[in-house]
């Protein structure tokens, strides 16, 4: 049963009180603005943030468990909800769908509610956000649905492998075959059971600030569990935390960055050095640029180049709470070259292009269902223009890293190769990566970095380390 509302007595004016959002409603309120395609989840997130720090600690966490349980699980929640349905899904209004994901989420993937409470809530739901008129309807499908739990059968594996997988791993058909084609069954169906993994929170000690024993005590309060990355020294996972991270003393005091370990390795893979000048163009909000001054020692030059000047705003916040004084800032569009009196200016690039993100989709739910197969040519098509514009930057001798949050070839070795075969004056720069101990396990043949979430339980990336020759 939920509780009905409090009545607040001496309180201001009904039109000055907010009452405190319930995590239900909230996480149905983003699921439903999603639905316009326009914005991803992290901007709708960022937009109701003052709504979701209104939430208790336990309404927070249960807003994430939902939102992201049902972005992840959508196809799966959509072929349940269809096998009970007397209509298309097509035709439901996007609302009506949303509640029934959310309750059949709950009852299929969390134990900790009881189906009963899952459908109360759900009939709840529909009267506070103006479909009362469908309760009856989401009521009697999902007591229908808990009735005869066999009614929904996954598709036959002997009839279609991609159906049977796209269903049961909750990703689009496309995208399974296409891993399937490449990968093989048992490796796609891996990488497709990652992206429904809750990604570990991975931090980065910021030696401009602190070392890590250091940082670690500081932490000892505020985090239940802390387990430093072998392979990676300086990265931690963190667990259990006892508050919001940007609450934590030892975050505002700019002691450490929130960074997964592949975009960690990805700087390590460019390897400045101090006294450089270094071009970080697709700079965004600065997760690589703070990495980049900190491996610098906080000496030398960096430039961090980005289109969105309100990135570039936090960019800079976020190098003084970092405590990294070399970054300054540049706002430009690499659709367009850039002017020529900066060539061979730069000691080293690094390109951290923009792509489909279908390497953080365990991040990123929601883009599993806006990605399409032709987008990953046209970024594809702008990675390649962008390296164009950016290579006579680079002084001969100086290096080059391509990188994208995506394993998918078309924007990982065929740009690369696409590139070289423009520009002669470029090479692949391969031994020197393979010189390093943290990097060697994670680079092919070529000498590419490629990063698995199946794997190596990091996001997916690629990156190229590429030298000018001439
Ligand atoms: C993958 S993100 C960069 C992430 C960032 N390097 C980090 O580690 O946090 C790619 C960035 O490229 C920027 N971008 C996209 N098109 C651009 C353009 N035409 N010119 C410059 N930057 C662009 C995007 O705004 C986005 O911030």
């Amino acid at each position: 049963m939920t509780h009905p509302p409090r009545m607040h007595s001496g309180r201001p004016s009904a039109r000055h009180f907010r009452p405190a959002p319930d995590a239900r409603s909230a996480a149905l309120t983003v699921l439903n603005r999603l639905e316009s395609g326009r914005s991803t989840l992290d901007a709708i997130l960022e937009a109701e943030d003052s709504c979701r720090r209104r939430l208790s600690p336990r309404d927070r966490a249960l807003f994430n468990q939902l939102v992201y349980g049902v972005l992840r699980w959508r196809l799966r929640l959509d072929s349940v909800i269809a096998a009970y349905a007397d209509r298309s899904i097509e035709k439901m209004a996007p609302t009506v769908l949303n509640i029934l994901r959310l309750a059949l989420f709950q009852i299929l993937f969390m134990d900790r509610i009881p189906p009963s409470a899952a459908v109360n809530t759900a009939v709840n739901l529909a009267r506070a956000h103006k479909v009362a008129q469908a309760a009856g309807f989401i009521n009697a499908l999902l007591r229908t649905a808990l009735r005869e739990p066999d009614r929904f059968r996954l598709p036959d594996a002997a009839v279609s492998t991609v159906d049977h997988l796209a269903v049961a791993t909750s990703t689009p058909h496309w995208l399974m075959a296409r891993w399937i084609d490449r990968l093989g069954l048992e490796a796609a169906r891996q990488l497709a059971d990652s992206t429904n993994e809750i990604p570990p929170i991975t931090i980065r000690c910021n030696r401009l600030k602190n070392d890590l024993p250091d940082l670690i005590a500081a932490l000892a309060g505020d985090v239940e569990r802390l387990a430093p990355i072998e392979r990676l020294p300086g990265a931690v996972h963190m667990d259990g935390l006892k508050k919001p991270i940007f609450r934590m003393k030892a975050f505002i005091d700019g002691r450490f960055a929130v960074q997964d370990a592949a975009a960690q390795l990805v700087s390590l893979l460019l390897s400045p050095q101090p006294d450089e000048t270094v071009l970080d163009a697709c700079a965004g909000l600065g997760g690589k640029t703070g990495h980049l001054a900190q491996l610098m020692d906080n000496r030398g030059r960096i430039v961090a180049l980005e289109h969105v000047a309100a990135k570039l705003a936090r960019l800079a916040d976020e190098a003084r709470r970092l405590g990294a004084t070399i970054i300054e800032t540049r706002q430009a569009d690499l659709n367009r070259a850039l002017p020529t009196d900066e060539h061979a200016l730069y000691d080293r690039i690094l390109i951290d292009a923009p792509c489909s993100g279908l390497g953080v989709l365990r991040r990123n739910p929601d883009a599993k269902w806006v990605a399409r197969k032709q987008d990953i040519r046209r970024f594809a098509d702008r990675q390649h223009r962008f390296l164009g514009h950016l290579a006579p930057l680079l002084r001969v001798g100086g290096v080059m890293v391509f990188s994208v949050c995506s394993m998918e070839p078309e924007e990982n070795e065929a740009v690369v190769d696409r590139f070289l075969k423009n520009h002669p004056n470029f090479a692949i720069d391969h031994r020197k990566s393979a010189a390093e101990t943290v990097l060697r396990p994670f680079l092919d043949k070529r000498g590419f970095l490629r990063t698995f979430p199946h794997l190596h339980h990091m996001d997916g990336f690629f990156a190229a380390r590429l030298t000018r020759t001439g």
